[in-house]
């Protein structure tokens, strides 16, 4: 099969099938404080030196603040008929809740028309890691009152762009948000405190429920959680390693998903935290009942567990694959995953409605020659990953999308611009973007198997 063979087999994806791409506001907008928009925690984090490699931050990014008519166009040459992309809060308001920043409203709404005249469906992810500086200054998403402050954010965009948006997501990871936030200090704010990681995990899961409620009163019909799913394989049939691994799904894959579906934490939370879990009563538990109208999936990889007592707090540890393909993040190839987790929500949710809302690689791209850039490996991975969503569809899982992470090279977070994703290149020093061969090949599959626009 040649590169340019797009990758779907003979059967075509259902009419209405999504062929997006998805990127989020802090990772490619630039401009963080323009138009009166407030600073976010994201901001405060990447201008803390050692935080980011590189000490790189947002500011510029991908000045789509600034580009977005451009990008648009480039979505509608690429035959993309969906578009990812989340809002910042802290443009909308500035100090998190009270006083609203119109120029933050319109950015987004004419975003929003833009891609609407091209025939590209937006999907409107409310928050995608960059909470207000102020709200973070008055305890962030460990604060009991964090859920009301994000339904009251997720109302104004609600009344300010339901007419056109139909599709709302409202957390982006919470186990990102969480562990990476809170647990492991990786990601902004940078705390390492297991007990206030609970909590907060407890807080975002309010605030989903908090956030769907108020969207269903003002008429909102289809509101999505994006979660980052990762099949947790056992390195041996032992039983250490067998339990390790059951541990490490509930951990990552069912800590969110487990609350929402059904009103209760995977049994291993406790086992995991010990006292730092709290002690949740049974109306709190219940109260986190939320069924998404969509599941967002999230897929970029598995792990191989293996258990090791010293590797807390789950007591297990990932194995790498050696002899297998590894992204430019040590992220094993694994496209089988993908379907697996699929078929996993089916069975285990009930074969809710899905969207894959990421999926992608960063490998160490060439250098354009002659404006072409040959990135075979992301091509390689796109292809493969497509095959495996279509497997699922032909396992009656209900796949109503796919969206590739990401549409432009762009802010990796602690990593910077280290790491590229992009289907587009943008160029370090000018920001040109160029087409890569990956893009070039989505494109082809979209008018072979897509609907079009
Ligand atoms: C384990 O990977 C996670 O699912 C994940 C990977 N990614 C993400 N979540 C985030 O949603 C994006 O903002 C990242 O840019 C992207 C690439 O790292």
């Amino acid at each position: 099969m040649s590169e340019r063979t797009p990758a779907m087999p003979t059967d075509s994806p259902p009419n209405g099938f999504l062929w997006g791409a998805a990127t989020s506001a802090y990772q490619i907008e630039g401009s963080p404080l323009a138009d009166g928009a407030g600073p976010s925690i994201w901001h405060r984090f990447a201008h803390t030196p050692g935080r980011v490699l590189n000490d790189d931050t947002g500011d510029i990014a991908c000045d789509h603040y600034s580009r977005w008519r451009e990008d648009v166009a480039l979505m509608a040459s690429l035959g993309l008929n969906a578009y990812r992309f989340s809002v910042a809060w802290a443009r909308i308001l500035p100090e998190g809740t009270g006083r609203v920043n119109q120029a933050g409203l319109d950015f987004y709404r004419h975003l929003v028309d833009a891609l609407l005249e091209q025939g590209i469906e937006p999907m409107l992810t409310l928050y995608h890691w960059d909470l207000p500086e102020a709200l973070d200054a008055r305890g962030g998403w460990a604060s009991d009152a964090s859920p009301g402050w994000f339904a009251d954010y997720a109302q104004i965009l609600y009344r300010a762009l339901g007419d056109r948006v139909r599709l709302w997501i409202t957390l982006n990871e919470p186990w990102v948000i969480t562990a990476g936030g809170y647990l492991y200090g990786d990601l902004a704010p940078g705390h390492c405190n297991p007990r206030e990681s609970a909590i907060v995990a407890h807080n975002l899961l309010r605030a989903h429920a908090a956030a769907s409620a108020s969207g269903r009163a003002e008429g909102i019909e289809r509101i999505g959680l994006a979660v980052n799913l990762e099949p947790q394989d056992p390195a041996s049939d032992s039983p250490e390693d067998q339990d390790a691994a059951a541990r490490r799904d509930a951990f990552i894959n069912r800590w969110f998903l487990d609350p929402v579906f059904f009103g209760r934490y995977p049994a291993q939370m406790q086992t995991i935290f010990g006292t730092d879990w709290p002690d949740f009563s049974a109306s709190e538990l219940d109260a986190l009942r939320a069924p998404p109208d969509f599941v967002g999936v999230n897929y970029y990889s598995r792990s191989v567990v293996r258990a090791d007592p010293t590797a807390q707090p789950v007591g297990a540890r990932r194995v790498r694959q050696d002899t297998r393909p590894h992204t430019a993040m040590d992220w094993e190839v694994h496209p089988q995953g993908l379907t697996d987790i699929l078929v996993w929500i089916q069975g285990r949710y009930g074969n809710p409605p899905v969207y894959i809302t990421e999926n992608g690689a960063a490998f160490e791209d060439p250098q354009p020659v002659a404006g072409r850039l040959r990135d075979r490996e992301r091509l390689a991975y796109l292809r493969s990953h497509l095959r495996a969503a279509s497997r699922a569809l032909r396992r009656g899982v209900d796949l109503r999308g796919y969206f590739a992470w990401s549409l432009l090279d762009n802010f990796e977070w602690s990593y910077g611009y280290a790491k590229r994703f992009g289907l587009v290149r943008v160029d370090p020093v000018d920001r040109q973007r160029l087409i890569k061969d990956s893009g070039r090949f989505y494109r082809d599959a979209i008018r072979r198997y897509g609907g079009g626009r």
